[in-house]
């Protein structure tokens, strides 16, 4: 193991989690969208496409943080998933200042943008989650959320990319100030599901899974520009 403190080789039960999603992980690295990020090749229509989804979901991704902060019994939990939650809609407002302002989009035409089904889906999946899962499920459910885009950041800074839009994007998710807010969910949830009956970690892994499979198909939908079939 070459990293000895940050958020790869985990022990415990994140470590446990994470090694239940590396098949995932690797087809994410290997998602066209993201080499194509990496490599310059990604059509500028997929881009456009994913920021406007992603515009859609950290709205619902917000209020699906603010919702773990009310669940938890711990206040530091409540102002941290608090605090997640305002920085998510402060993405959120930058895309639309920054990236999507760089495409040509108005404001109108983003305001106007449905959610596509991979998005309806994954936000609905994260909403249900925060208010019908127990705690510790939705830690779960949200913190692939946090550690996917983490180590994607990280291994996109690696690879580089020749179109400084796309550089952009990947610096946003891979400096150092995000990798320490991901160590502490991560904390937070080796803490929380200390203690569990081996069901209730079976269900805390389940949505762990889950979440996953949803950001394959984040990028995999922005990558088929997916819309509904019908209507
Ligand atoms: C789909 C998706 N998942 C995670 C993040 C990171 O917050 C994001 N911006 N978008």
């Amino acid at each position: 193991m070459t990293e000895v403190a940050g958020t790869t080789g985990r022990e415990g039960f994140t470590g446990e989690l994470w090694r239940s999603i590396e098949s995932i992980y690797r087809e994410v690295l290997d998602h066209p969208f993201l080499r194509g990020l990496t490599d310059g090749t990604l059509p500028e229509e997929c881009f456009r496409h994913y920021v406007l989804q992603d515009a859609l979901y950290l709205r619902e991704y917000a209020r699906a943080l603010s919702l773990a902060g009310v669940r938890s019994r711990d206040e530091s939990a409540l102002v941290m998933f608090d605090e997640h939650a305002v920085g998510a809609i402060a993405v959120e407002r930058s895309l639309h200042e920054g990236f999507l302002k760089d495409l040509g989009v108005a404001r109108e035409e983003a305001e106007g943008t449905a959610a596509a089904p991979t998005t309806l889906a994954y936000t609905s999946f994260l909403l249900r989650t925060a208010t019908l899962g127990d705690y510790p499920e939705v830690l779960g459910a949200v913190l692939p959320c946090y550690w996917i885009y983490e180590r994607v950041g990280k291994t996109l800074r690696e690879r580089g990319s020749p179109t400084p839009r796309y550089q952009r994007w990947i610096d946003t998710y891979g400096g150092e100030e995000f990798g320490t807010l991901v160590e502490a969910v991560l904390d937070l949830t080796d803490g929380a599901c200390d203690g569990l009956n081996p069901a209730q970690r079976a269900r805390v892994m389940e949505a762990f899974v889950t979440t996953s499979r949803y950001e394959w198909m984040f990028w995999d939908a922005a990558w088929k520009l997916e819309g509904w079939p019908v209507g």
